[in-house]
């Protein structure tokens, strides 16, 4: 069992590790090292990345175009039993296994927060978080991209959605949280229901990402007729399986939803369609491909998540070893 000193409860710093040196890791890692209320280092933020590192600092591109190197702290095993908070930055597919290897170090009263794409890894967890250990999820519309290892550029700005997925925060617990995401990543909203919200950004995801990965296009194109029919089979297919699991999404709501952000994205290229065309590994496993397995689950035919998710694995197979 990881122990570490207890915090009073005047205390007000917050020790924060980030797990993954990928481009919203550094992104974190930026924002939470260099925020106005850090300047002296009074939080302690370090980054664990998925290999042993010596590095001493990174480059971070602002959107203005600045570029400038930055002093990196690497996280050790006692910092992970020291981290107040956890951010896990990992793609879908990364998660499970990042979460098992710093499981075993981390305090019992640790906050954990996830913030890959996609839903379905909980199920995944094995051995499962303590109840003390409350998991929250992160969901972020801010944009970061990796140029080259520990050189990241961000590129679009954008509102984040945070709340609680299992277990319990103290009220203290929640507004120190908050009072220090806040003035880092800017923008956060609190979330009663995350759940909701995780399972809109999951249709986003359901439908931009492998129609623009398939068809090659940028994101605008999903609102084009030819894409039309299929949205709304993808989405209600969605809304039949949310309901087997107790989450209430409306088919109008959902394609709105859809159509506003496929809009105000209209020249960016998809998360997928950037993986296919790097020749990376996507996340369609924790996209449609969840889709696809609640349907098994309950009985219920998804065929159009089904052909998707298939889809796009027959194209990442030409590629991935
Ligand atoms: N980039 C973006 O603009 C946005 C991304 N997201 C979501 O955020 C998640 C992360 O995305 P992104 O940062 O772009 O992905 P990246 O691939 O850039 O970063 C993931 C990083 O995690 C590292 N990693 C993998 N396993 C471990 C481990 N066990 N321990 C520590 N580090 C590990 C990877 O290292 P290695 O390379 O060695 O595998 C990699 O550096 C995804 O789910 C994505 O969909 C959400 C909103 C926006
Ligand atoms: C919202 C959207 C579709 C923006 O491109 C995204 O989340 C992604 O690309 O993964």
């Amino acid at each position: 069992m990881a122990l570490r000193p207890l915090l009073s409860a005047k205390r007000h710093k917050m020790n924060t590790v980030i797990v993954g040196q990928g481009a919203i890791g550094l992104l974190c890692y930026h924002r939470l090292s260099q925020a106005e209320n850090n300047k002296q280092g009074d939080d302690l933020v370090s980054l664990w990345p998925s290999t042993p590192a010596t590095r001493i600092d990174y480059s971070f591109n602002e959107m203005n175009g600045v570029t400038k190197r930055f002093p990196l702290t690497i996280a050790d095993k006692p910092s992970l039993t020291c981290a107040d908070v956890i951010i896990v930055c990992v793609k879908s597919y990364q998660a499970t296994d990042a979460l098992k290897t710093i499981h075993q170090f981390i305090a019992d009263d640790a906050i954990i927060i996830l913030t890959h794409n996609g839903l379905g890894t909980l199920e995944e967890i094995n051995p499962p978080l303590k109840p003390s250990q409350c998991l929250l999820a992160l969901l972020l519309t801010q944009g970061a991209k990796k140029i080259a290892p520990y050189h990241v550029e961000h590129t679009g700005m954008g509102h984040s959605d945070l709340g609680i997925i299992s277990g319990k925060l103290s009220a203290i617990k929640q507004k120190q949280l908050l009072a220090c995401l806040n003035k880092s990543l800017k923008q956060l909203n609190w979330q009663e229901n995350i759940q909701q919200a995780q399972w809109k950004k999951l249709a986003i995801n359901c439908v931009i990402n492998p129609i623009s990965a398939l068809n090659n296009t940028e994101n605008g194109q999903i609102n084009q007729k030819p894409y039309q029919e299929m949205t709304k089979d993808i989405i209600s297919e969605i809304v039949a399986v949310a309901a087997k699991e107790g989450v209430t999404l409306k088919v109008s709501l959902l394609r709105q939803l859809v159509y506003n952000v496929a809009e105000s994205t209209a020249k960016n290229t998809s998360s997928m369609r950037a993986d296919v065309l790097n020749q990376r590994r996507t996340e369609i496993d924790y996209i449609n491909g969840y889709i696809h397995r609640l349907g098994e689950k309950h009985q219920l035919t998804t065929t159009i998540n089904t052909q998707l998710w298939l889809a796009v694995k027959a194209l990442e197979n030409k590629y991935l070893p």
